[in-house]
């Protein structure tokens, strides 16, 4: 039966205001994670890390003084937060979620409770305002990562031992909520806040602190979008509560790995963060094994979409400001096919249809309207389309391409086949559009 919970999840089920139904209709998002890290990529005295990049000063060929120096070598010439927010503006991202802090602690805006900001930088500048201003003005939602764990804050604990540690941990939270409270004070147009580093258990241990912090943070900023990866319960459970409730707006959990069924979701919102090569968010000038290929990217935008959630992309500009050209490519390659194929990414949401193996299908929220986005033709050149019972398709369209003549037979139980012309292929994913309406009579009439 239910465990007496004082800070396990105060609602169930999803958030149903506006700022989260915007927050659902996203479809594609660009994460981007910029620091410190960023000016070694990954390298240091001409050996690389084989970890992710911006975890690098966990490594002991790193020493802490030479890390904790880098910013003040931080001068970004090259950053152009217009030209950012135009690139993501073209690939067809709605939301951007930005890296403020990282695990090392490092600053991109002139906090007052700490020294090691970027006001300590040659470049001096605010990061963030002129980020969150070009990305707001080119129609895309700001959400602003912030990393509780703080290598660089000596109050930081990994665990709770001793009296000393709950008395240095105390002051810990404190600057954790006056650094939070300074963004949304400076950034009023943040929609939410990304948390991250939230699994040691000193964090676990603070169940009571994580849910006044997000009250208050929620009070500051009505609508305030935060996920399942802040808070704590009462017994350290972290994302679902000891009554396996989620903990957040929205699950967090999946990091570089997306739900294979609709049961794994567990009927919460969510979203995947996904790098393009295999691990490693900060830039890295040697990426390691296989990287994503724009067609990997789209399926996995496709997967995501069709099970309900979002899927933000990773970014990771070097230390000047400038993208790597595979990241360019990718940003490129998934725009041009936004362009053509974003009714079946933007407001859409799990069909519930039986899965075919030619790919994924997107309903459009409020709308009898199906998407049937197409990765693998069958060799028939046929691919079918078993709407649920009583339900038949009415009307198929090739997005992008209504010339195509693509023609529909219907088959048993409401049931079709789309037959693609004689050596139909575009030699990447496409988007039929179906309509479909409810089967009169008794479903036995003429077909
Ligand atoms: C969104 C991503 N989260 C950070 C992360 C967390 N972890 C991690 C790895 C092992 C255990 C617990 C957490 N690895 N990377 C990455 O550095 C990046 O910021």
């Amino acid at each position: 039966e239910k465990i007496e919970l004082q800070h396990g999840a105060h609602r169930t089920g999803k958030r149903t205001d506006a700022d989260m139904q915007t927050w659902r209709t996203y479809g594609l998002g660009q994460f981007i994670h910029w620091g410190a890290y960023s000016l070694l990529g990954g390298k240091y005295n001409g050996e690389y890390y084989n970890g992710a990049a911006e975890w690098i000063r966990v490594w002991n060929k790193v020493p802490n003084a030479v890390y904790d120096n880098l910013y003040k070598q931080f001068n970004p010439q090259q950053y152009n937060p217009t030209q950012w927010a135009a690139m993501a503006k073209q690939m067809g991202v709605k939301y951007l979620t930005f890296t403020t802090k990282h695990h090392d602690g490092f600053c991109l805006w002139p906090s007052k409770t700490t020294s090691y900001t970027i006001a300590g930088t040659p470049y001096k500048k605010d990061i963030i305002k002129p980020l969150v201003e070009a990305y707001t003005k080119a129609g895309i939602d700001v959400y602003l990562y912030f990393s509780v764990m703080d290598w660089s804050h000596p109050d930081w604990r990994y665990d709770l031992k001793t009296r000393e540690d709950t008395i240095a941990f105390d002051r810990f939270k404190k600057f954790t909520k006056d650094q939070l409270t300074e963004l949304l004070t400076l950034y009023p147009e943040t929609k939410g806040l990304w948390f991250d580093g939230t699994w040691d258990n000193s964090w676990k241990k603070s169940g009571a602190f994580t849910d006044s912090l997000e009250q208050y943070l929620k009070a500051l900023r009505p609508g305030l979008i935060i996920g399942s990866r802040l808070r704590a319960d009462d017994l350290g459970n972290r994302h679902n509560d000891a009554n396996g409730l989620l903990m957040g707006d929205y699950e967090q959990g999946w990091e570089r790995k997306i739900p294979k069924t609709y049961a794994d979701v567990h009927g919460n919102d969510w979203d995947c963060v996904m790098t393009i090569p295999e691990n490693g968010w900060g830039y890295q000038e040697k990426w390691l094994g296989h990287w994503k290929t724009s067609n990997e990217l789209i399926e996995m935008l496709a997967q995501c979409v069709s099970l309900g959630g979002n899927l933000v992309v990773n970014f990771g500009p070097k230390g000047d400001g400038s993208f790597r050209p595979e990241e360019m490519t990718a940003a490129k390659d998934i725009g041009a096919w936004m362009k053509i194929n974003s009714n079946a990414i933007y407001n859409c949401e799990y069909a519930g249809w039986e899965k075919q193996d030619w790919g994924y299908y997107t309903k459009r929220t409020g709308e009898n309207k199906y998407y049937m986005i197409v990765f693998n033709v069958p060799v028939s050149g046929s691919l079918k389309v078993q709407p649920p019972r009583n339900w038949t398709v009415t009307k198929a369209t090739l997005l992008g391409d209504a010339t195509k003549n693509i023609s529909l037979e219907k088959i048993d139980y409401g049931g079709s086949f789309i037959h693609l012309p004689k050596g139909f292929s575009t030699g990447k994913p496409f988007v039929i559009e179906l309509e479909t309406q409810k089967a009169t009579g008794t479903g036995n009439e003429q077909k």
